[in-house]
């Protein structure tokens, strides 16, 4: 985040009361991330990180504490959710529902190498491969029509180049909308920021409230324009890293192949429009966060223009095509 939602001392040792964590020795707010209130809270028995959920309601959020609980049987390295000695993972704190997870270790890296880049790849196929069957009632609420309604909001404080881009890329996307491609539970906002490495060891994957039922293949578009991107110019190796990587553990199938490149625009087109609404409309708090939606008009501009192959490496160099 960012924090939202100010807790004090008393607050906290009443809460963790009703767990058997350990008391409570000292808490901090964390700066990093931009949509919850999370602090780290150590106890006498170990480190935690306490939640605050400022937009998802106490009605979506068991299917998120569900996914986590799910993931983390399957041994991928996403925080646990902790429950109270009445068994529940989700409680109330300061009129916000709230859960405590374990503390991952690790740190985000701010520029991933070609190793990096290939373990989240690997990462992110594992997480789709351990989903196949699992049932996520959770829509996309970034599609193709929220691009739209976010569009009409910040449309007005836009250059007249720009609002005609936009435009022309939501056509593209409306005439090119994925249909038949493999579907699953998909992160949807994999960023480095949401990362966590030890030595080069990936060892949390953070940050699941944006996940949801869609395209898998978006979810690999996504994850490749932050990663593979260096500050909004395509970096083709590293691409080719990362979906090689992706591709060991679930290689795509041929249509997948075809729509890579349409997949890769609607990716970098969703997050530019949440950054200029970020921009636009931002959130009251103590400690907030701005990223550039430059860096996305950028890398959408790549994508359309394809500008990156000429060089001797290309983001389309997959194996097979359709
Ligand atoms: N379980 C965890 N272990 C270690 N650090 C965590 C954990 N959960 C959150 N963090 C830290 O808090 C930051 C913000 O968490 P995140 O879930 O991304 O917040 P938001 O939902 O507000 O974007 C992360 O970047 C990370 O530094
Ligand atoms: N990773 C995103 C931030 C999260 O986006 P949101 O719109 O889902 O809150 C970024 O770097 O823009």
């Amino acid at each position: 985040m960012s924090v939202f939602t100010r807790i004090t001392r008393p607050q906290l040792d009443q809460f963790f009361s009703a767990y058997t964590l350990g008391e409570v020795v000292s808490f901090e707010g964390i700066t990093d991330g931009i949509d919850n209130t999370n602090y780290f809270v150590t106890t006498t028995q170990g480190s935690f990180v306490l939640t605050l959920f400022e937009s998802l309601t106490a009605d979506e959020l068991p299917h998120f504490l569900k996914l986590l609980a799910h993931l983390g049987e399957n041994n991928l390295p996403c925080p646990r959710p902790q429950s109270d000695r009445q068994a529940n993972s989700l409680r109330q704190l300061n009129g916000k529902p709230a859960a405590v997870f374990n503390r991952l270790s690790g740190t985000a890296t701010a520029i991933p190498s070609i190793l990096h880049c290939q373990e989240i790849g690997l990462q992110l196929a594992s997480l789709h491969r351990c989903t196949e069957d699992y049932v996520f009632p959770i829509k996309n609420g970034n599609d193709l029509s929220w691009c739209k309604t976010v569009l009409s909001k910040v449309g007005a404080h836009l250059s007249a180049s720009d609002r005609e881009l936009i435009d022309d890329e939501l056509a593209f996307q409306s005439e090119n909308t994925p249909v038949n491609l493999p579907r699953g539970v998909i992160h949807a906002d994999l960023f480095r920021d949401n990362v966590l490495f030890v030595d080069g060891q990936l060892s949390g994957l953070l940050d699941f409230y944006s996940a949801c039922t869609d395209t898998l293949l978006l979810d690999v578009a996504i994850t490749a324009n932050d990663w593979c991107c260096d500050n909004g110019t395509v970096n083709a190796e590293k691409f080719t890293a990362l979906l090689s990587a992706y591709e060991s553990l679930r290689p795509l199938e041929p249509l997948e192949k075809q729509h890579w490149p349409i997949l890769l625009r609607a990716a970098a087109l969703r997050f530019w429009l949440s950054r200029l609404e970020h921009q636009c409309y931002p959130r009251p708090g103590e400690i907030t966060q701005q990223k550039d939606p430059l860096v996305f008009r950028r890398i959408l501009l790549q994508h359309r223009q394809q500008t990156y192959l000429s060089s001797n490496v290309n983001i389309f160099n997959l194996r097979s095509t359709a």
